[in-house]
């Protein structure tokens, strides 16, 4: 696993290999001692050059052993004899250099790179610290104030960025290795002390105290509740404060807490969720491995609002020519404007030139009689995207992919007004369209795994996580939010208040409570939604509306705050108040206050204390619920796309892993125990009745979350 061969004469050549990124596994690191040794050892060799096969330097240790036993020569000692070594060894990093792979360039006396690699430590984004040395040596090299940036965002950096901060010695567009080799030949017998970092002090800073009070500070705000960039601001502390071995032990303590910590757990499977959403599969069998996608070279989106406008730019920003369709004149202009703007901003963010001339703009819809791939992004109307795909199925060369961006109607029922139906599938994007990570690609029993795979491929070029599920109400997202936010509104009836919820929801680690949250995407819309479904009734004679609907327990508290013209941010006033339409400080509203109030009393509720415990389990269990039912229902392939989906799309903290993994850490049988509780007491609220999947989960001893597909498919063929 890591290769030997003299060169140059002199020079002794590892090669690390592991593919796909020549991880640090047991069987590398052996290699790396052995070979390390082997050239220490010959009288010949007079300096060493460390390298990765097939373009890539290292991706750092090797994630999928941290769940077992580990084995094989550990990490620390091994960089330790490559930076006592008493011949000068170089690391070549091409590609990637990772993690430990990077901290093992640091135990290296010289790093050469290619002007392509990227460098970095993102280890925090594990749940980990970069705990082989590189919480204490990437300070003593580059500043404490660079190394805490690095270490607690765990961002990678170009080579161009590693050699201004002094990580690097030497940038190359040529071949590293031959540069290395060459370098190495150059630096053989002189002096190493200088160059073992362990044995720097950390640059003198000024004010170490404040400056690390205030980067605490800011870490414990963005971090809600996740430990790791905390544990990497101490190790930083350390290797500031302290003699470099006892820096190490700090290290080491700051890791062990980390290691077996749920959240290092969490972040890990979410590591491999994101890699594994990509190998989608439909129940029809077809999948990624079988289905090849079309090319794609020209697109169009239909409709320029909001997230016609994001989606536009996404497309551009991938490379793509784009016909941007709006029928109405002033509608186009405003869109242009606003199109240009973003790609001039993300453009100047990235460095690179905007792709202004890559979109056409059109008022006429026979524009796009010659693209691979049309978006629709009209109105949530089912009459007017009808119409559209009509047009669209008329104008368009054959073969054309049409995709819709709608968030709540029937694929299958638009793809069934074409003449075409497995042509068409849902992509369904989160405003804004070109920010947001996330992206829902939605097929119908007719969809084409060419279709899919297309849909997949373009999100992925997008730089999204794109998850392939099937089309139902709400698809797998919103279907889940929806009891979600329901068992919101009933707690506010049952005496809780919006703060107090979303404090609950906000100490778990969301980004924002389910009251902030709908308060920044509009009440109006779920208005509609609930509107179209006929479940909003006007208030009877004496003021007082019904709370049941429909032969289920009903809120009607969000519809009585729209009829008040209590939008949220854009009015000025929702759940919360803000200063003017627009502002985004959320107050609290004593008329919001009063108003629950004179409701309870109306309807003979006596409001009662309820705990944070509450608000998680109801709330909570309530979606988790769902989300087996989408199982069971085949709309998602595994519990891995729904917690992409929450991670990537609903701030669901990724420290806790998305909704069917913390399931899964909770315990399915408590999970279950609370569900049957609040059944219990609620029997008209049909989402809190267990889902049939977790009950036959749990009856089969609650496997863990990684052997559910097998579950799964055996309960469904006991059927
Ligand atoms: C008490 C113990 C003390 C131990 C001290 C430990 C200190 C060091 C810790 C670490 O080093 S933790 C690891 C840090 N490294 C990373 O976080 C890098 C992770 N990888 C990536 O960011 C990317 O993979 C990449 C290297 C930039 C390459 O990206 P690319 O898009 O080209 O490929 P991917 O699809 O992401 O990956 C391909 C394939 O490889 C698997 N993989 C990637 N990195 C690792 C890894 N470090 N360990 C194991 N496997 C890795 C990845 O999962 C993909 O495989 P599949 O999941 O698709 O099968």
């Amino acid at each position: 696993m890591a290769e030997y061969n003299l060169v140059s004469e002199c020079v002794g050549l590892i090669t690390l290999r592991n593919p796909p990124v020549n991880a640090l596994s047991a069987a590398v690191r052996q290699g790396i001692v052995d070979t390390v040794q082997r050239a220490l050892s010959d009288p010949n060799v007079k300096s060493v050059v460390i390298c990765g096969q097939n373009g890539i330097f290292c991706g750092g240790a090797d994630i999928k052993e941290f769940g077992s036993n580990m084995t094989g020569p550990p990490l620390i000692p091994m960089i330790h004899a490559i930076e006592s070594a008493n011949k000068p060894v170089v690391a070549a990093i091409e590609g990637s250099a990772l993690g430990g792979g990077l901290e093992l360039a640091l135990g290296c006396h010289y790093r050469i790179a290619h002007s392509k690699a990227r460098l970095g430590l993102p280890e925090v984004t594990l749940g980990l610290l970069p705990a082989a040395g590189g919480s204490q040596r990437l300070p003593r090299l580059i500043g404490v104030p660079a190394a805490l940036n690095l270490i607690t965002t765990g961002r990678h950096v170009t080579a161009a960025e590693a050699l201004q901060l002094g990580i690097v010695d030497q940038v190359t567009d040529h071949n590293t290795v031959d540069a290395a080799v060459k370098f190495a030949l150059s630096v053989a017998g002189r002096s190493l002390g200088p160059r073992r970092i362990s044995a720097h002090p950390c640059p003198q800073q000024p004010d170490l105290d404040a400056l690390f009070e205030e980067v605490m500070q800011k870490v414990r705000q963005s971090a809600r509740g996740a430990i790791a960039p905390i544990a990497c601001v101490q190790a930083v502390r350390a290797a500031a404060t302290l003699p470099y071995a006892q820096g190490m032990e700090r290290e080491r303590e700051l890791m062990a807490t980390l290691f077996t910590s749920g959240q290092a757990r969490a972040l890990q499977y979410c590591f491999f969720a994101e890699r594994a959403v990509g190998r989608w599969r439909m129940p029809s069998g077809a999948r990624w491995d079988t289905s090849k996608p079309r090319p794609l070279h020209k697109a169009a989106v239909i409709g320029l609002g909001i997230m016609g406008r994001g989606i536009t730019v996404a497309l551009a920003q991938t490379g793509l020519s784009v016909i941007a369709v709006e029928t109405q004149e002033k509608q186009l202009m405003e869109a242009k404007q606003a199109i240009s703007g973003m790609l001039e901003r993300g453009a100047k963010r990235r460095g690179v030139a905007p792709a202004l001339d890559r979109v056409i703009y059109s008022q006429n819809i026979q524009a796009v009689a010659d693209v691979d791939l049309v978006i629709e992004a009209v109105f949530e109307d089912i009459a007017l995207k009808t119409k559209v795909f009509q047009q669209l199925s008329a104008v368009c060369k054959p073969g054309t992919l049409l995709c819709t961006n709608t968030s709540a109607l029937d694929v299958d029922q638009l793809a069934s007004e074409t003449p075409n139906p497995e042509l068409v599938v849902g992509m369904h994007f989160f405003a804004p369209a070109h920010v947001m990570k996330l992206l829902e690609v939605v097929y119908g029993p007719r969809s084409s795994p060419q279709a899919v795979a297309t849909a997949m491929q373009l999100g992925k070029k997008m730089g999204k996580a794109s998850v392939a599920v099937g089309n139902c109400r709400g698809f797998v997202g919103n279907r889940m939010l929806k009891p979600y936010i329901e068992e919101a509104f009933f707690l506010l009836e049952e005496g809780a208040t919006p703060e107090l919820v979303d404090q609950a929801l906000e100490e778990f680690g969301f980004a924002m409570g389910v009251f902030r949250m709908s308060d920044l995407s509009g009440l109006d819309v779920g208005w509609r939604i609930r509107k179209g479904d006929g479940l909003v009734e006007p208030s009877t004679a004496s003021g007082r509306s019904t709370r049941i609907r429909q032969g289920r327990r009903y809120s009607p508290l969000g519809d009585l705050l729209c009829e008040e013209g209590r939008f949220g941010q854009k009015t000025g006033r929702g759940w919360y108040q803000y200063d003017k339409p627009g502002s985004r400080v959320a107050r609290s509203d004593p008329w919001l206050h009063s108003f629950l109030g004179a409701y309870r009393a109306q309807h003979g509720l006596v409001a009662r204390r309820i705990d944070h415990q509450e608000v998680l389990e109801r709330c909570l269990y309530a979606l988790i619920n769902e989300g087996f039912h989408i199982l069971d229902d085949g709309i998602a392939a595994g519990p891995e796309d729904i917690d992409v989906i929450y991670v990537s799309g609903y701030g669901w903290p990724r420290h806790r892993g998305g909704p069917m993994f913390y399931a899964n850490m909770v315990g399915l049988a408590k999970v279950l125990e609370r569900l049957e509780h609040y059944q219990q007491l609620h029997p008209e609220v049909p989402h809190l009745q267990p889902s049939s999947l977790l009950r036959r989960l749990v009856a089969s001893g609650s496997p863990p979350i990684h052997k559910w597909g097998e579950a799964i498919k055996k309960l469904h063929s006991q059927l």
